[in-house]
């Protein structure tokens, strides 16, 4: 069904006082004279719309709606008494869907109450109450119920030797709450490596998070990965990449995702596995994205990116073949969305780094996740980013 879309609105330019009150009558300058430009010579605009979205940080999140012709401008009388130049668009056809459309349709799914079940909706949780918050399992193409055959697995199960050799006594001392003297900040080049919200404010070669070995509480701003996720994902069937990951919610920039796993196998393991032909992950070949994040030598060409502490390469391998999480369905893009930041926690050994994917943009809702692979984009039905 084809559908016009149409607009009035103003601009707001001119006539107001510092708190944006109308004042006085607007003239036709500045903003007001581009739009009646605009209509005059036939340019098409580009509209940007502001939308409220609970839980943001950012009071507005701002969405391209797409290309709009103007048929007409008039000067009417606003609310506040004075006059206000007004315009009428229309929205050009054949355009990608409207950012606000989707963005109202994933608020309509994410107040939906959690026990209806929508069409094409597989699971509500695939993490069976696994995970903090539900991970849903959509598929509205075909009859594919691949996810629901695998077991869900919130950590990624390391060789019990890590933890063996972690030892007690190399966490902070803090009781009340960790500062950039903590011993856990010394680690991390003596900073904390989140702000005030949890976001990351660098990427670095690992983080040393507050965990099994500190005093500090479970609130302690140095807390963030291992607390497990924070954003509705959802696993949903596309028709360009198989599975993938959206999130119903607006992901911020620098904030935590999840993390990536599977059953973790030591090289000489992954080397029988892989002979049986399963799938198999390989840590070190995702791309070093943590080293953008945060990067200011653009601006400051003395900025020293953190190099500290230099890790061995990553030498595991991660079998994904009967237990996995969301993360595994996160496709390959050579200009992701989301990076991979090695993270310790809950042991000390750095040749066994929690691999945590962060948001390196905001992320608005039901926009597809992508992680760099390190792989070339062909893909031949098998995963790629395997063997
Ligand atoms: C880690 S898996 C991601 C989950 C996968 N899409 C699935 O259906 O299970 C990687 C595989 O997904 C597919 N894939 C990932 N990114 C893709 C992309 N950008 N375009 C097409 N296929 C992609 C390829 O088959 C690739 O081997």
């Amino acid at each position: 069904m084809r559908m016009l879309v149409m607009l009035s609105f103003t601009t707001g330019h001119g006539g107001q006082d510092k708190f944006n009150r109308q004042c006085a009558h607007q003239k036709l300058e500045g903003g007001n004279l581009a739009l009646e430009r605009s209509m005059h010579y036939g340019i098409e605009v580009r509209v940007i719309r502001g939308k409220k979205i609970h839980g943001a940080v950012s009071s507005k999140v701002y969405v391209y709606d797409g290309l709009y012709r103007i048929l007409e401008t008039w000067l009417d009388v606003g609310k506040s008494g004075f006059g206000v130049y007004k315009f009428k668009l229309l929205r050009i056809e054949g355009q990608p869907e409207m950012g606000s459309s989707i963005l109202k349709f994933a608020e309509g799914l994410r107040t939906r109450p959690l026990t209806v079940r929508p069409r094409g909706y597989l699971s509500m949780d695939i993490s069976q109450n696994k995970e903090k918050i539900p991970v849903f399992l959509f598929n509205d193409i075909d009859s594919d119920q691949d996810p629901l055959y695998y077991d869900y697995l919130t950590t990624p199960a390391f060789p019990t030797h890590v933890y063996q050799q972690s030892a007690h006594g190399t966490g902070c001392e803090c009781v009340v709450s960790c500062s950039e003297n903590c011993f856990c900040a010394m680690k991390n080049g003596g900073e904390c490596p989140y702000d005030q919200n949890g976001f990351l404010l660098r990427g670095k070669p690992v983080i040393f998070e507050c965990g099994t070995f500190c005093r500090c509480p479970p609130q302690c701003r140095n807390r963030v990965t291992q607390n497990g996720l924070t954003n509705r994902l959802e696993v949903f069937r596309s028709r360009e990449t198989g599975w993938g990951v959206r999130s119903l919610d607006l992901i911020h920039a620098g904030a935590f995702i999840c993390e990536y796993t599977g059953v973790i196998l030591t090289r000489e393991q992954a080397q029988i596995f892989s002979m049986n032909g399963d799938s198999l992950i390989y840590p070190h070949r995702f791309s070093d994205r943590w080293t953008e994040w945060g990067d200011l030598s653009q601006i400051y060409p003395d900025y020293v990116r953190p190099a500290f502490p230099a890790i061995p390469p990553l030498d595991f391998a991660m079998d994904v073949s009967k237990m996995r999480n969301v993360a595994c369905y996160m496709s390959q893009s050579t200009t992701p969305n989301v990076m991979v930041q090695l993270v310790l926690y809950d042991h000390n050994n750095l040749m066994f780094p929690h691999l945590m994917l962060f948001a390196m943009e905001n992320i608005p809702p039901l926009r597809e996740l992508s992680l760099d692979y390190g792989v070339a984009e062909e893909w031949t039905g098998k995963l790629a980013i395997c063997n």
